[in-house]
């Protein structure tokens, strides 16, 4: 038996599809879904996540404004950018790309942003409305975990879910949004004592730790879904997950590869949210 691989890119494909159709019935009533990205200094992998932004939004009809700043850029520098990114009226979604030269306090630069154009949804306006389940903007890459579950008819519902990682930004919100839908949630970090022992029991098991190869079938229930939001450099500086894909896949019944799994949705939420955005301008689609 071998698992179904969750296709994160057809997926993301198939929304931006949709929320393509929406930018232009927006923009036909004169309003363009604009995002922001603050780029701070000059990290690699920073710059290609941004530029895949970028071109996503152009290629959806939407503006995109890269803000660009050295390394060297004083934090209440930045909290100005924020403020006047704030004050536009044209910049419906405001994105500071991390992680943030150590000079800057992560926390205060996110402060500064206006909730209602975090549509990285890292507020802690945002974080505490998702958690009571009211309206927020999602964090994209939680919420596109829970869009790849559902594409792939995946119930949550009674199901024990692991969430190894507690990040603010994917564990945390990740391990929240199952529970929304019903899973019993485990988390499991660093410091948890035996986590095969958790792991061997998950029905959903979501991995956001950061190390190559780290989990193998050996970590899995059988039939357990995988979902595998890694992104690592392996031996021969191939982008890997933190599972052994090939390893779990005639264990588990479905897994997310990396690339093409979680990745690709990610920065489709990222452009659903800055549409929701600016959809918000309108009082006639209230
Ligand atoms: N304020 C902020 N918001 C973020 O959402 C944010 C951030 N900072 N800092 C960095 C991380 C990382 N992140 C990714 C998004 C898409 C892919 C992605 O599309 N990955 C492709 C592969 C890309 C490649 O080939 O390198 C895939 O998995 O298939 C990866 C990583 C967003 N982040
Ligand atoms: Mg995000």
């Amino acid at each position: 038996m071998s698992a179904i691989i969750i296709d994160g890119k057809a997926t993301s494909l198939k929304l931006k599809e949709q929320i393509g159709q929406r930018v232009q019935s927006l923009t036909s009533r004169g309003i363009i879904p604009g995002l922001a990205v603050v780029l701070i200094g000059d990290n690699p992998a920073s710059h290609t996540y941004v530029k895949n932004k970028k071109k996503t939004c152009e290629s959806l009809g939407m503006r995109s404004d890269l803000l660009q700043f050295p390394e060297t850029l004083k934090e209440e520098e930045l909290l100005e950018v924020i403020e006047g990114l704030n004050k536009d009226p044209e910049i419906h979604g405001i994105l500071v790309q991390l992680p943030l030269p150590d000079h800057i306090d992560e926390f205060q630069v996110i402060l500064a942003i206006e909730p209602d154009k975090d549509v990285d949804g890292f507020h802690p306006v945002s974080v505490g409305n998702m958690i009571i389940g009211r309206e927020a903007f999602l964090p994209c890459t939680p919420h596109g975990i829970i869009k790849l579950l559902e594409e792939y008819n995946i119930d949550p519902a009674g199901k024990h879910a692991v969430v190894i990682g507690r990040s603010n930004i994917v564990g945390k919100p990740a391990g929240q949004l199952l529970l929304q839908k019903d899973a019993t949630v485990t988390y499991c970090h660093s410091r948890t004592v035996g986590l095969i022992d958790y792991t061997r029991q998950a029905d959903i098991l979501i991995s956001a730790v950061g190390r190559a190869k780290f989990l193998g079938k050996e970590h899995i229930k059988p039939g357990a879904v995988v979902i595998d939001v890694g992104m690592n450099r392996d031996e021969n500086g191939n982008l890997c997950g933190d599972v052994d894909f090939e390893d779990v896949l005639d264990k588990a019944s479905y897994v997310t590869p990396v690339p093409g799994g979680v990745g690709p949705m990610t920065i489709a939420m990222l452009m659903e949210n800055t549409l929701l955005s600016a959809e918000r301008g309108l009082p006639e689609t209230k």
